[in-house]
């Protein structure tokens, strides 16, 4: 669905990616993990075209072959089917929850993110929208102004905004930021289910949410990846125990 080779992002004489080789298969959810620092936001912001690589190709599987989209603008590798939820928000949080997603679906549908156009024009963009906001569990908060939600909430509705594209492949960048310990079982049944019809990159520091949903873990250490396995394997490595979980158990019944 989505691969990298050797893709590196330097700034100046820092190496934040270095020579990644990553994979992510149609049907997979993915965590990339690792201390603060170790190149996780840097290799989100190549993947979507946010920022360029200093070298290394990222390939994307769409209508079935694969296309070089190595340096593509962001609102074109949304418009291939590759969207990010964002940790810093991009909700606009003086309209509606539903005005919010509305706008989404409409930029998706005919490439228009004017807000200003009537929403009865498109009452099917209104009912695409109401479909989501139930899907996430936010439809009861519809009328409500963005600006006025839990984090949790915010969470919900980013990614709600993510799904308006209609993509294939879902960047979710820290999920759980700022969530309430009683909302993050919301949060986790969020992720598994989109999860279940998305390829699903998660970036996300709540190890128990990670060792959770996750099919697979890369691990990023200083821009490179030191480990690239099974939830269990990469809980066990000892090189993973010594740079990122500092001995780390997972929860009983967890995994
Ligand atoms: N625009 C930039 N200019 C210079 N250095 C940068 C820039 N963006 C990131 N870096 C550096 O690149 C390295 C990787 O940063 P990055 O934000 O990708 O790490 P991260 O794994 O996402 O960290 P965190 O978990 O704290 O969000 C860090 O040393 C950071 O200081």
């Amino acid at each position: 669905m989505l691969r990298t080779t050797g893709l590196t992002r330097r700034f100046g004489g820092l190496v934040a990616v270095d020579d990644v080789d990553f994979t992510l298969e149609a049907d997979e959810l993915c965590s990339l993990i690792g201390p603060n620092g170790a190149g996780k936001t840097t290799f989100f912001n190549l993947l979507t075209g946010v920022l360029a690589p200093s070298e290394g190709s990222i390939e994307f599987r769409t209508n079935g072959s694969w296309r070089d989209i190595t340096g593509t603008e962001p609102h074109e590798t949304a418009r291939l089917g590759l969207h990010r939820s964002y940790q810093i928000t991009n909700v606009f949080p003086t309209s509606t929850v539903l005005e919010n997603v509305r706008v989404a679906v409409q930029a998706h549908g005919d490439g228009s993110a004017n807000p200003i156009r009537n929403a009865r024009a498109f009452p099917e963009h209104t009912e695409e929208a109401h479909a989501i906001l139930e899907r996430v569990e936010l439809d009861d908060f519809a009328e409500t102004t963005a600006g006025n939600l839990s984090h949790g909430q915010t969470r919900q509705l980013e990614v709600a905004i993510a799904l308006a594209g209609d993509p294939d492949v879902l960047l979710l960048d820290e999920p759980n930021a700022g969530v309430s310990s009683e909302s993050v079982g919301t949060i986790i049944d969020l992720i598994e289910d989109v999860a279940e019809d998305h390829a699903v990159l998660l970036v996300e520091h709540n190890m128990d949410i990670v060792m959770r949903v996750s099919d697979r873990i890369v691990v990023l250490n200083q821009g490179s990846v030191i480990a690239d396995d099974t939830p269990e394997s990469v809980r066990d490595d000892p090189n993973v125990q010594k740079a990122y979980l500092g001995g780390y158990e997972v929860e009983e019944g967890i995994a």
